[in-house]
């Protein structure tokens, strides 16, 4: 789809509402990419960097999110930082939301997506649209695989048509200090291994709920969650 001119309908077309101000802003390179990798390995925290540097370029960003933990819209960080965003619901339609921003007179040059991994296969092929067609820079963070060690459904479409698939670099450790890539879900000192994909919760110990431990294969596999959890915090080896 060629962009046209949105001035004479912004509603109708993928097509990028013109620069104004200064126009010095640079010029989105319409990629899409998927940065990815277990829970607690600084995703959300990449997300809002990335915000940041592009913010202060003078370009215009949208930021948006699905169940992130806090349960609120918000990209929120372990790091401490946050920012508010849109929520995606399940069959929001991506591309008619960048649509209304345009109508409303609203460049955007860049999209931030955190956990991707909970969109649709449908909405991931949105993004590839915006990318191609509005020439709009997406930048989608997320989970590769879920408690079964199987792809999320948005996840496997990224990798399937994403320009670039980014492992983030810092490594999560499992409690025997091999790096940990398995997002084992606990319930009583239970590695699950049935149950709905979608449970929002966290890696810190909680009594009587359930958490997320990232673990090495080999012990995701056997269900060794290591030294047990005393006072919310795991024991140490030495
Ligand atoms: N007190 C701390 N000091 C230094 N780094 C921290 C601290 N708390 C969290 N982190 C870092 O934040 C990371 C988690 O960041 P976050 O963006 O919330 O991860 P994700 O979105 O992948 O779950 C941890 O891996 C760790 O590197
Ligand atoms: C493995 C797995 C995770 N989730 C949820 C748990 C958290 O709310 C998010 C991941 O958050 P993070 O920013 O990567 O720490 O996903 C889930 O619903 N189902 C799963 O299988």
């Amino acid at each position: 789809m060629e962009p046209t001119n949105p001035a004479q309908d912004p509603t109708d077309a993928l097509s990028p509402v013109p620069a104004t101000g200064t126009g010095r802003a640079p010029t989105p390179t319409g990629r899409l990419r998927f940065f990815f990798g277990p829970m607690d390995c600084g995703k959300s925290t990449l997300a809002l960097q990335i915000d940041h540097n592009q913010a202060r370029q003078g370009r215009n960003g949208l930021l948006l999110v699905r169940h992130d933990r806090s349960g609120t819209p918000t990209i929120s960080s372990r790091m401490g930082l946050a920012r508010k965003a849109l929520e995606v619901h399940e069959d929001m339609d991506l591309c008619r939301v960048v649509r209304d921003h345009w109508a409303r007179g609203t460049r955007v040059d860049y999209l931030i997506v955190d956990e991707a991994q909970f969109l649709s296969p449908d909405q991931v092929d949105q993004l590839a649209e915006l990318a191609d067609d509005a020439r709009l820079d997406v930048y989608c963070f997320g989970l590769a695989t879920d408690f079964r060690s199987t792809l999320f459904p948005g996840s496997r479409r990224l990798f399937e048509l994403a320009d670039e698939l980014n492992a983030i670099q810092v490594e999560v450790l499992c409690w025997c200090g091999r790096p940990g890539r398995f997002n084992a879900r606990v319930h009583d000192g239970d590695v699950l291994r049935a149950g709905d994909t979608v449970l929002v919760a966290d890696t810190a110990i909680a009594a009587d709920e359930v958490r997320y431990q990232v673990l090495c294969r080999t012990h995701y596999r056997t269900g060794d969650l290591g030294p047990t959890a005393v006072d919310g915090r795991q024991l140490s080896l030495t």
